[in-house]
C-alpha cells in the first residue's frame, strides 16, 4: 500500500528506463558485483524534480517498482510513500549528490572500496585521499563538475574518504564537507563501510562506478604485489 492514490502514476511505466523500473534492474545487476548484498548499498534517480528512492532494509536486488518512494525535490515532500517501508536511509546522502548536479547517485559496499580505506589510513593516514595515476580506466572518470570532458592517463584520480558512523543517515555532514572540498570528485569514499558514487545521469553514474571499482580492485592488488598507486617522479 502507498499513500496518495494520485501518486501511482509516477512508479508505472512500460518503459525500462523509467527510474522506478532502472532502480530495480540496476541493483539486480549490482547485487551479482557484490556492490549491494545484505540490503547495503541502493541506487537513487532525479528525473527533472523527482527523486526515486527505494525502501530502507531490504534486499536491493529483490525489489519492484512498487517499492519505490518519490520525493519532490524543491519540498523534500514524499508524493508516494509505501506505508510498509521506510525510505532509504542513504537518502539524505542521495540528495546531497543531486543539489550538486547528479542524476544517479550509487552506493556500493564493495569490499575494494572497504579495503582501499584501510590501506589508505596505514599508508598515508587517516585525513589523506585515495590517489592514483597512470591507469587507463581513470580515462572513465570526468575532470570535475564544469570542466570538459574526462582525466587524462597522465592525471591523477583523486577520491575523497570520511570516517564512518553509527548510523548512515549521520555521514550527511562529512559527505557534504567532502564534495566541498573536493568540488572535483564524483565519489566519495566511506571507510570500513563503502562508496558513494553519482554522474550527471544514470549512464554516467554506472559507468563511473564501474570504473571506480576497477580501479579500487586493482589498487588492492597492486598494493599486494608492492607496487605503488602514484609514480614517483
Ligand atoms: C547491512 S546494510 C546497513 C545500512 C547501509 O549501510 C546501507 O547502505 C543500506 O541502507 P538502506 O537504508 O538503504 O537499507
Ligand atoms: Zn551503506
Amino acid at each position: 500500500m502507498a499513500t496518495g492514490s494520485n501518486a501511482e502514476h509516477l512508479i508505472h511505466s512500460d518503459d525500462p528506463e523509467h527510474p522506478a523500473n532502472h532502480i530495480c534492474t540496476l541493483c539486480a545487476k549490482f547485487y551479482e558485483l557484490g556492490w549491494v548484498t545484505g540490503t547495503g548499498g541502493g541506487t537513487s534517480i532525479r528525473k527533472d524534480d523527482l527523486l526515486y528512492i527505494a525502501p530502507s532494509g531490504v534486499q536491493k536486488e529483490l525489489m519492484k517498482p512498487t517499492d519505490m518512494f518519490v520525493m519532490d525535490y524543491n519540498t523534500k515532500e514524499y508524493l508516494r510513500r509505501p506505508t510498509v517501508y521506510k525510505p532509504s536511509a542513504c537518502t539524505p546522502l542521495f540528495y546531497a549528490a543531486f543539489t550538486r548536479g547528479a542524476g544517479c547517485c550509487i552506493h556500493t559496499h564493495s569490499q575494494w572500496a572497504v579495503l582501499v580505506t584501510l590501506l589508505v589510513e596505514r599508508e598515508f593516514g587517516s585525513d589523506a585521499p585515495f590517489e592514483i595515476g597512470m591507469i587507463e580506466q581513470i580515462k572513465g572518470i570526468p575532470k570535475g563538475r564544469g570542466k570538459q570532458g574526462n582525466l587524462g592517463y597522465f592525471e591523477k584520480l583523486t577520491i575523497p574518504i570520511i570516517e564512518n558512523t553509527a548510523h548512515e543517515e549521520d555521514l550527511t555532514e562529512s559527505l557534504e564537507e567532502a564534495m566541498e572540498k573536493y568540488p572535483d570528485a564524483y565519489a566519495v569514499l566511506v571507510r570500513r563501510h563503502g562508496i558513494y558514487v553519482w554522474g550527471d545521469n544514470v549512464h554516467k553514474a554506472k559507468t563511473q562506478c564501474e570504473s571506480i571499482d576497477y580501479i579500487l580492485q586493482l589498487a588492492v592488488e597492486m598494493h599486494k604485489l608492492g607496487l605503488p598507486w602514484v609514480k614517483k617522479s
